[in-house]
């Protein structure tokens, strides 16, 4: 556990920990000898030489001050520990993350996380502020004091030792008995978990079949397969507990009766009989300490193995490369991707001049979002290359990725602050004015004006106080103000209605202005107007060119075109 818990301490914090690790045992050497030292102060005493007692007591005196000293200091450095230990594993966690693949998450993952970072980083920090304490001294003490007894009287110092190698083989039974349950306990609480989290993200759907939570049955499962994790877990552990219980009274019982008996031969005085009874109560004592921490000590030890994986999981590897060789292009060239076995796209070639729009369309399933998905490098492709601004991705440093790209997904996510907050994020150091520059160009103005507190209105968490259409809007706001070279765009699918409608193609207007657009497009104004057409069917770009080229060759496009204009009874002429 010690080992475990100085790998995820902070490597600036370390010396500190090794400096604690040593108060502890001192703490513990330091007790034991408190409780040795009650041998000789009793001797004299008892036997009526108070003169004899006086430089005993005195050593007593002073140990019990150091031990005193010592433990505050243990304390304060424990405390410390679990503070810095708490920032540390989320800045740790919370910066691994953003640098794993999105592959990685899932609701399953999501809610192992939201344990992990939540309950089990408290469980972890619980180490270093109180348990780790009692349970080395547990052990280490009653070493001392059993060490200590040989030298008072070989017999009792053996009796103690052996009593002590019972103990310990008896509470690791015991642990072995209760962990046979940690397991299930664990899968159980990720469960629920996953659960939990699923079930507050999927409300709008659960309300709108009129599945509110009394019959979710997902979710009952789980957490009533908790319950039983726990009672079979607490069934385990009290038997084992009983068990050790047991034991300890009996060595406890053995330990005196060895010391009457050794009294009533006459060769054990009385002062060492009474000091005898001390050391029995305070040699047991830690000894059980042990066990009402050993339990929560597991359970932290299981928590840093799950941080470690998480930990342990392969980022992407970070590009060296911080400019690009230009700004604003995008190719493909000979790109498969896959998302696990599932091969999603086959061999797509094209290529996105600076200050174009090329429209990407294609049937449900197709694979255009993962186009997008992989110019913004959230996967690397299985084979092939993505060029940005020239630059393959995987050699693009992040950052200089990132400022290249700016991005308007459907899945629109707006914070819980006010809408200049939520635009801002695009470019937190964007002048006010340069806010409500891309406000205006994105129509986003003409929302504000009708919200109750204008612009230091809340849109809510999620932005669920806003249309669709509207958080698309200021979603492109964002990107306006990003004033990145290239936009990757994937259209909203749900039918706008006029108004947003207008403001929308007004919006991505005023985006296409000196950028480069990769649009998933649904709607038919954007795909008339892009510079190039790409539709995909099954993966593989089937036919590309300008509407003019494709409308008239029959094909995927035409078909595309027809369905659309039937299902909007649009006629449009370009
Ligand atoms: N994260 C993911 N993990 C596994 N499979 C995925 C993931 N995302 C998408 N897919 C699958 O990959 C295929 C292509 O998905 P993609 O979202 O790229 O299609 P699309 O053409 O954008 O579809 P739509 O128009 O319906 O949004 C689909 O079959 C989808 O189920």
């Amino acid at each position: 556990m010690i080992r475990k818990l100085f790998r995820i301490v902070d490597p600036d914090d370390r010396p500190r920990f090794v400096r604690w690790i040593g108060l502890i045992a001192a703490f513990s050497v330091l007790q034991g000898i408190c409780v040795l030292l009650v041998v000789p102060v009793l001797r004299p005493l008892l036997e009526g030489d108070r003169d004899a007692a006086v430089p005993w007591l005195t050593a007593l005196a002073v140990a019990t001050v150091a031990t005193c000293a010592v433990f505050y200091a243990q304390a304060m450095h424990g405390q410390q520990i679990a503070d810095d230990l708490l920032l540390g594993m989320h800045h740790r966690v919370g910066d691994h993350l953003a640098r794993l693949p999105l592959s990685w998450f899932g609701t399953d993952r999501t809610g192992r996380l939201t344990q992990s970072m939540s309950q089990g980083t408290q469980n972890i920090i619980g180490v270093p502020a109180h348990l780790m304490q009692p349970v080395v001294s547990g052990a280490l003490t009653p070493a001392v004091v059993a060490i200590g007894m040989f030298v008072f009287d070989w017999r009792l110092g053996a009796a103690l030792l052996v009593s002590g190698l019972v103990l310990l083989a008896t509470h690791n039974w015991a642990q072995t008995a209760i962990a046979r349950s940690f397991g299930a306990i664990d899968r159980a609480a990720v469960e629920s978990a996953s659960r939990v989290v699923e079930f507050a993200q999927c409300q709008p759907v659960l309300r709108a079949f009129g599945r509110t939570g009394a019959d979710n049955v997902l979710l009952d499962d789980a957490l009533t397969g908790q319950r039983r994790a726990y009672d079979e877990m607490n069934r385990n552990a009290v038997s084992a507990l009983m068990a050790f219980s047991v034991v300890v009274q009996a060595a406890f019982v053995a330990l005196i009766a060895i010391g009457v008996a050794l009294a009533l031969g006459g060769s054990l005085d009385a002062a060492e009989l009474i000091a005898l009874l001390v050391l029995v109560t305070r040699f047991v004592g830690p000894l059980i300490e042990i066990v009402d921490h050993a339990a929560a000590l597991r359970m932290a030890s299981e928590d840093i193995d799950r941080i470690d994986e998480v930990l342990a999981v392969e980022p992407l590897p970070e590009g060296a490369t911080v400019h690009p060789t230009t700004s604003g292009g995008v190719s493909f060239k000979n790109v498969a991707f896959g998302y696990g076995d599932r091969q999603v796209l086959r061999d797509v070639s094209f290529e996105a001049k600076p200050g174009t729009l090329t429209a990407i369309v294609g049937p449900s399933g197709a694979g255009k979002t993962t186009l997008l998905r992989l110019a913004a490098r959230f996967w690397d492709v299985d084979a092939g290359v993505v060029q940005v601004g020239g630059t393959d991705v995987r050699e693009l440093a992040t950052e200089a990725l990132m400022n290249q790209l700016a991005m308007v997904f459907q899945d629109v996510y707006l914070f819980d602050d006010t809408i200049e907050a939520n635009i801002r994020l695009g470019r937190p150091d964007a002048s006010l004015d340069e806010i409500r520059d891309a406000a205006r160009l994105a129509r986003v103005d003409e929302i504000v004006d009708r919200l109750p507190d204008g612009w230091n209105t809340r849109v809510g968490e999620g932005g669920v106080s806003l249309s669709g259409g509207e958080r698309q809007r200021v979603s492109i706001a964002r990107a306006l103000v990003k004033q990145a070279p290239i936009v990757l765009l994937d259209e909203a699918t749900a039918a706008l209605d006029p108004d947003n409608e207008a403001a929308v193609s007004a919006a991505m207007r005023a985006l296409a202005e000196q950028r480069t657009l990769l649009v998933v497009a649904h709607r038919l104004p954007t795909v008339a107007s892009a510079d190039q057409i790409l539709v995909l069917d099954e993966g593989r770009i089937v036919q590309s060119g300008t509407h003019d080229e494709l409308i008239d060759a029959p094909g995927r496009y035409q078909d595309f075109w027809r369905e659309r204009e039937r299902a909007k009874g649009w006629r449009l002429t370009v």
